[in-house]
């Protein structure tokens, strides 16, 4: 942000005229937010202004509300004229009431704005400022934050100290990390990006490589049926299952990948469990696979393009050696579950594997742990308290040389290219058995339909949390596939 600032200004554009548009965004906010109350009967709006331009921020959006007709008062931190610049400025735009802050907040308040602060926090909040940020918290009135709710780190989403919980949060330009990565995202609200005169052209200096998951970065290389196509046109995804007490996870995972897309799957199934899998499939095919020998004749059939290993699958040995003999026969992976816990006493086998001797590999392997399997294979990045869930997952990535899919109500994907996304939409009803099973086939159609692994990734985090949103409540991981239709459904029509 502070690049995009530079460059705008360079520009030509002038930083307070910047500010200008960032508070007129908040004041916009702010009387959504009022909408329905009458200024005379209301509390007053209080903002919050700190030190800094988030303070900026809140005078110009309390010069604009006052401007309504909204009884403003402006609790001050610091002294904005020694701040000098756009501060100043801000302060000397401001017709209306200010007073020092303290912690003995005003009686009747309809809503906080909260400037203290925003990209600027480098410290954690301590002191009588927590006392302030906890009084904010308990009052009934509704909460505006502007750029991000004070005490939320931008870059990481944690929270340094304490931290103000918003009901809605106005940033500008684009998104930040700490806007999507829990807990920022929960003490956010909603969140409303607004525009403030900050060109597009500026992200071609800038280059980002963090990305909002969403079909904007992914739905144009989303491949589809061919009107001339047939099936083996769209790939042939193989699940693993596991013995004959657990195979349902690789089901839900073979279910879900010829749903999601892939033109023929086939479940290879250890003897124990083939007649418990053959009286559960239709149209998903099932093979008997016993031991690296019959997997390494199968592998013969080089139309067996992505397999998915770990739902259900079992710790341990074979785990680890089909994993090996897929990779090395130059197929595509998705490893999840107990396939992952098996390299946990030798995860550089796993990468090695992965690399498969490459020098500069494109990415055949994806991980796609929760954060305990992860632990497992990235102890020293899981326990660095240091990183950001976005940071981890982009070291992990860039060790193993796969995509990685850290999962969770933030998902983060990686890749070892350095580009990353965070997903913030699906809904807490995924937090329940199996689907993340689900997941593992959703993934393998997109690679077997030879999507490009990273954007497979995405969008098939992306789909199975649209799947989620579209079920609703009562959610269990059964019904995400039969979701995938109407999921497509929308994508068709986003493309058109
Ligand atoms: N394109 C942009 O970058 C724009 C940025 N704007 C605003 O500018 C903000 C960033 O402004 P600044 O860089 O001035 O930073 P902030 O306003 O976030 O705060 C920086 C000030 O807070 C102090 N501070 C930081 N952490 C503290 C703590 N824990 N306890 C006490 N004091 C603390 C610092 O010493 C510094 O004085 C953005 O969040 C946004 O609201 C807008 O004005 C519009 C344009
Ligand atoms: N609170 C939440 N909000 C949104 N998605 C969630 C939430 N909790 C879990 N998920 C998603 O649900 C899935 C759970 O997968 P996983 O932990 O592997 O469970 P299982 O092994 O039972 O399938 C993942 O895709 C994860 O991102
Ligand atoms: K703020």
């Amino acid at each position: 942000m502070a690049e995009a600032d530079r460059i705008t200004i360079e520009g030509g554009f002038a930083g307070f005229s910047l500010m200008i548009e960032a508070g007129r965004g908040v004041a916009d906010a702010a009387l959504a937010m009022l909408k329905g109350l009458a200024p005379a009967v209301s509390g007053d709006v209080v903002c919050l202004a700190g030190p800094g331009k988030n303070g900026g921020d809140a005078l110009v959006a309390a010069e604009f509300l006052r401007r309504a007709g909204w009884p403003v008062v402006v609790r001050q931190l610091g002294d904005p004229l020694s701040s000098g610049g756009d501060v100043a400025e801000a302060f000397r735009f401001y017709r209306g009431r200010s007073e020092p802050i303290t912690s003995d907040l005003p009686q009747r308040v309809t809503l906080f704005i909260d400037g203290l602060f925003g990209a600027g926090l480098s410290r954690p909040i301590q002191g009588e400022l927590a006392e302030i940020v906890e009084a904010v918290n308990k009052s009934s009135a509704r909460i505006l934050a502007i750029d991000l709710p004070s005490g939320i780190c931008g870059r990481t989403g944690a929270v340094l100290g304490t931290a103000v919980k918003a009901d809605r949060t106005v940033t500008f330009f684009r998104g930040k990390p700490g806007h999507l990565l829990d807990p920022g995202r929960s003490h956010c609200g909603v969140l409303d990006i607004v525009q403030i005169g900050i060109e597009d052209t500026v992200l071609q200096t800038i280059r980002p490589t963090c990305f909002r998951n969403g079909p904007a970065l992914w739905n144009d290389v989303r491949r589809r049926p061919q009107a001339s196509g047939h099936k083996y046109d769209r790939g042939h995804a193989v699940v693993f299952s596991g013995p004959a007490a657990r195979t349902g996870a690789a089901r839900l995972s073979a279910s879900a990948a010829l749903r999601a897309g892939a033109g023929l799957v086939t479940m290879f199934s250890p003897p124990s469990a083939l007649l418990v899998n053959a009286s559960h499939l239709t149209a998903i095919m099932l093979k008997r696979c016993e031991g690296a020998e019959d997997l390494f004749e199968h592998l013969k059939d080089d139309r067996l393009n992505a397999f998915v290993l770990g739902p259900g699958f079992g710790v341990g040995k074979a785990a680890r050696q089909y994993a090996e003999l897929v990779l090395g026969a130059g197929r595509l992976l998705v490893l999840d579950a107990d396939g992952l816990t098996s390299f946990a006493d030798d995860p550089n086998r796993l990468f090695a594997a992965s690399r498969n001797g490459d020098r500069e590999p494109r990415p055949r392997l994806v991980l796609t742990p929760h954060m305990g399997e992860f632990a497992r294979l990235f102890p020293d990045l899981a326990e660095d308290t240091t990183l950001s869930k976005l940071e981890k997952t982009k070291h992990a990535s860039e060790r193993s040389g796969a995509i990685v899919v850290l999962k969770g109500a933030d998902t983060v994907i990686a890749s070892p290219d350095g580009r990353a996304a965070i997903n913030d939409t699906g809904t807490p009803w995924l937090a329940t058995a199996g689907t993340g099973d689900v997941l593992t086939g959703i993934l393998a159609a997109q690679l077997a339909q030879r999507t490009p692994a990273f954007e497979a990734a995405c969008m098939s985090v992306w789909m199975h949390s649209r799947a989620a949103e579209l079920f609703g409540p009562g959610l269990i991981a059964e019904d995400l596939p039969g979701q995938l239709p109407t999921v497509l459904t929308e994508l068709e029509r986003l493309a058109t």
